[in-house]
């Protein structure tokens, strides 16, 4: 599996520090509040978990499922797969995601739940990927920025493999063009 990877771009050591200085900004904003979290799945399973033990307030957690990449590319189309079962209406909400790519799948589930009367819907992601933004959408919490390539490893699927990858690693090109 390793053999696919380009370079690691962060690893173990990196991710697990940050997410310790996320999780303390995390535990200042909600320590007076119970928000809901909810992990965008599949790709934010792995962090997600990995936040919750840093998160030291009273939450509950709900998952949602959406879809919309075929391989490396952005269909442009969200799917949304499994809802929450939770009623958001005055509610405080943190979406969990493991990328913010084009934007396109928080932007629509930031709507969504603003739509279904969250009182607020903040964005907390591991990684951001500014250069390929498609539309207007900006993180709350962000762990780190990164480049213009397809990125594995840490919940980051290629047509489901890597996301066992423990660090964030570029995949070599010709995993996805031959
Ligand atoms: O900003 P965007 O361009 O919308 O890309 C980000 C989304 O793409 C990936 O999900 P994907 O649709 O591949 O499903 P997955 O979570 O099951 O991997 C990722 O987990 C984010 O949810
Ligand atoms: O770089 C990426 N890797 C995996 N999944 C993704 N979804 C959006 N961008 C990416």
């Amino acid at each position: 599996m390793n053999n696919d990877i380009e370079t690691i771009l962060y690893s173990e050591d990196q991710l697990n520090r940050r997410m310790d200085e996320i999780g303390q900004e995390l535990n200042e904003k909600y320590a007076n509040s119970q928000p809901l979290v909810v992990p965008v799945m599949t790709g934010a399973m792995v962090f997600t978990s990995d936040m919750l033990k840093r998160m030291d307030f009273k939450l509950v957690v709900d998952p949602i499922k959406v879809q919309s990449y075929e391989g490396v590319t952005s269909s442009g189309k969200i799917d949304l797969i499994q809802d929450i079962k939770s009623d958001v209406r005055g509610q405080s909400v943190i979406l969990m995601e493991d990328i913010i790519d084009t934007g396109r799948t928080l932007k629509y589930l930031k709507q969504l739940f603003l739509k279904r009367g969250a009182k607020s819907v903040e964005i907390c992601a591991m990684l951001d990927k500014p250069s390929t933004r498609q539309v207007a959408l900006k993180g709350d919490y962000i762990g780190f920025s990164a480049p213009d390539e397809f990125l594995v490893g840490y919940g980051l699927d290629y047509d489901g493999l890597y996301r066992n990858l423990p660090y964030i690693g570029i995949l070599k090109r010709q995993v996805y063009a031959s």
